[in-house]
C-alpha cells in the first residue's frame, strides 16, 4: 500500500525514538524506501522537525486530550498523535479535515487494530473541538511559559552559564524554522547572485556577519534546483562555519593547510577558496566513508581543479603515516552539536549530559594529534558546534596545561567588523540567539607566531 508523508513522518519519529540516530540519516532511508514524491517529502520533513521542535508543547496536548501520559502510550500511536497535533495547533496552512483524515488513515495503513484508528480520531477530533482553549494552555508567552521544548539539563546548564534571559532566548530561536545558508563561490558576487534568486522569486539577503554569505529565511525547495548549484557557485554553509575557517589566515602562496575533520568538506571547500590564488597545499581527513564520499562530491562540485590530497583515515592514523608538518591545521571536533539544535532539532532530545564528557576527551586527544603535525610558527584552530564549556574552554585549558609553548591569539583581527561582535575572551563564540549557528573556535599558535 502507497505510504504517506504523515506515515513517513510517524515512522520517521518513531525510530529516532526507539535508536537515537539522526532523524536526517533516518528520514533519508524512509523517503527512498516509501518513494515519496518531492511534495510529500517536504511536508513530513516539516512535520518531523515541527513535533521536535515543539515536543514540550505538543505533549502537553496528548496529555490534557487523553487519559494515559504520552510515555504509556503505544509509541506508534504517540507519535501518530504527536503529528496529527502538531498539523491542527502549527501548521495553519494545512486544512483541519486533511490534518485528521491523513494522520487516521496513515494509522489504519500501518496495520493498526480499528479500536486505535477510531482512538486517534477521537483524539484529533477532540484537540480540533477543543482548540482555542489548549491554544492558550501552551502559549509560551501566557499559560504554557515553562514550555521551553528543549530537556531540563540543558536548559538548566544554559541558565546557569549565559543567564535565565538568553536561555529563554536561545531556545525561542531554536524552536524557530532554521533558515537556509549559503556561502558563495568568491567568483560569484554576492549582488549577482542576490538578483539572480530576485528572479526567481526566492526570498534572500546578505549574511550579516560573513561576507561572503546569502540568507533563505524560508526557501522549502530542493537545494539542488537552486541556481548555481550544478556549476558548484555555492555551499550550504552557516555563517558560523565560513567565520571559523577565516581563523586560518594568513592564505599566503606556497603554505600549507591541514583539514583534520573534513565531513562534508564545507571548510575544505572554503580553504580552497580563501587559498585559490596562491600555490597553497591543502589535505582533508575524513573517516566515515558515506562522509568520504559526499566529501569527494562537494569538493568535485565547488572547488573544480583544485588539487587537494584526501584521506579517508582517522587523524590519528594519518599522524603515523604523514612524514609532513602543516602551516595551519583545523580541528573541527566532533562534538555534541548543542549549538546547531534549532537546525537539527533531534539532537537536543539524543544527547545526554555525560555525552559531554566524552566528547571532552576525544576532542583534547584529536588536539594533541594535531598539535604534533604543525610546523614551527604554525598556526592551529580548535572548532565546534557545541556552546559547553566542557568542550570548548575546557580542551583548550587542559591542552594548554601540557603544552606551554602554545597560546589563545585574539580572534578578533582575523574576522569582519560585524563578527567581531561574537568574540569572548579572544575566541569566536556565538550563542543560536546571535543570528548564525552557536559555535565556539579558538585560535592557537605555538612559540614563534605564524
Ligand atoms: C564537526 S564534523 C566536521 C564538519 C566539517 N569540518 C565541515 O565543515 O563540514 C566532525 C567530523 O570529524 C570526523 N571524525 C570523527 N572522529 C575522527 C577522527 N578520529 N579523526 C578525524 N576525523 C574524525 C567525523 O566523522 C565528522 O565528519
Amino acid at each position: 500500500m502507497a505510504k504517506t508523508a504523515r506515515h513517513a513522518a510517524i515512522e520517521t519519529l518513531q525510530r529516532n525514538q526507539r535508536t537515537g540516530h539522526p532523524v536526517a540519516r533516518i528520514f533519508s532511508g524512509i523517503v527512498e524506501q516509501y518513494r515519496l514524491s518531492s511534495t510529500d517529502r517536504q511536508l513530513a520533513m516539516n512535520i518531523v522537525y515541527g513535533v521536535l521542535r515543539h515536543r514540550d508543547q505538543v505533549d502537553l496536548l496528548i496529555s490534557r486530550l487523553c487519559s494515559r501520559s504520552p510515555s504509556r502510550q503505544n509509541p506508534f500511536v504517540y507519535q501518530a498523535l504527536a503529528v496529527g497535533l502538531y498539523q491542527i495547533f502549527f501548521l495553519e496552512r494545512i486544512p483541519e479535515f486533511a490534518a485528521v483524515h491523513e494522520t487516521v488513515e496513515a494509522v489504519r495503513r500501518s496495520g493498526a487494530a480499528k479500536k486505535l484508528c477510531g482512538f486517534v480520531n477521537g483524539v484529533l477530533r477532540s484537540g480540533l473541538r477543543r482548540r482555542d482553549e489548549l491554544y492558550e494552555l501552551i502559549d509560551p508567552e501566557g499559560a504554557g511559559h515553562g514550555l521551553l521544548n528543549h530537556p531540563a539539563w540543558l536548559t538548566k546548564r544554559w541558565q546557569e552559564h549565559f543567564g535565565e534571559q538568553t536561555m529563554r532566548a536561545i531556545c525561542a530561536h531554536n524552536n524557530l524554522e532554521a533558515t537556509l545558508n549559503l556561502r558563495l563561490s568568491r567568483s560569484l558576487p554576492q549582488s549577482t547572485y542576490l538578483k539572480l534568486l530576485q528572479e526567481e522569486g526566492i526570498e534572500a539577503h546578505a549574511g550579516k556577519f560573513a561576507p561572503d554569505s546569502v540568507v533563505l529565511p524560508c526557501f522549502h525547495g530542493s537545494i539542488s534546483a537552486l541556481p548555481g548549484y550544478h556549476e558548484g557557485l555555492f555551499f550550504v554553509q552557516d555563517q558560523a562555519a565560513q567565520l571559523a575557517t577565516l581563523l586560518l589566515a594568513p592564505f599566503s602562496p606556497g603554505r600549507s593547510y591541514l583539514d583534520c575533520c573534513a565531513g562534508l568538506g564545507g571548510k575544505t571547500s572554503y580553504l580552497a577558496e580563501l587559498t585559490a590564488a596562491g600555490d597553497a597545499s591543502l589535505t582533508a581527513v575524513e573517516p566515515d566513508p558515506g562522509r568520504f564520499r559526499l566529501l569527494g562530491e562537494n569538493l568535485a562540485r565547488t572547488v573544480g581543479d583544485h588539487t587537494l590530497s584526501l584521506h579517508n583515515s582517522t587523524l590519528e592514523h594519518f599522524a603515523r603515516t604523514c612524514p609532513l608538518h602543516f602551516d595551519a591545521i583545523l580541528v573541527d571536533a566532533p562534538c555534541s552539536g548543542t549549538g546547531v539544535t534549532g537546525r537539527h532539532p533531534d539532537i537536543r532530545w539524543n544527547r545526554q549530559e555525560q555525552d559531554l564528557l566524552f566528547y571532552r576527551e576525544k576532542q583534547g586527544r584529536l588536539l594533541e594529534t594535531a598539535a604534533d603535525l604543525l610546523a614551527p610558527g604554525g598556526v592551529l584552530v580548535y572548532a565546534t558546534c557545541s556552546i559547553e564549556p566542557e568542550e570548548n574552554r575546557q580542551v583548550l585549558d587542559r591542552f594548554i596545561a601540557d603544552h606551554h609553548g602554545f597560546m589563545i591569539t585574539n580572534c578578533d583581527e582575523y574576522l569582519p567588523a560585524p563578527a567581531r561582535a561574537l568574540v569572548a575572551d579572544s575566541c569566536f563564540a556565538p550563542l543560536p540567539s546571535s543570528g548564525c549557528d552557536g559555535f565556539f573556535a579558538a585560535r592557537l599558535t605555538g612559540d614563534g607566531e605564524g
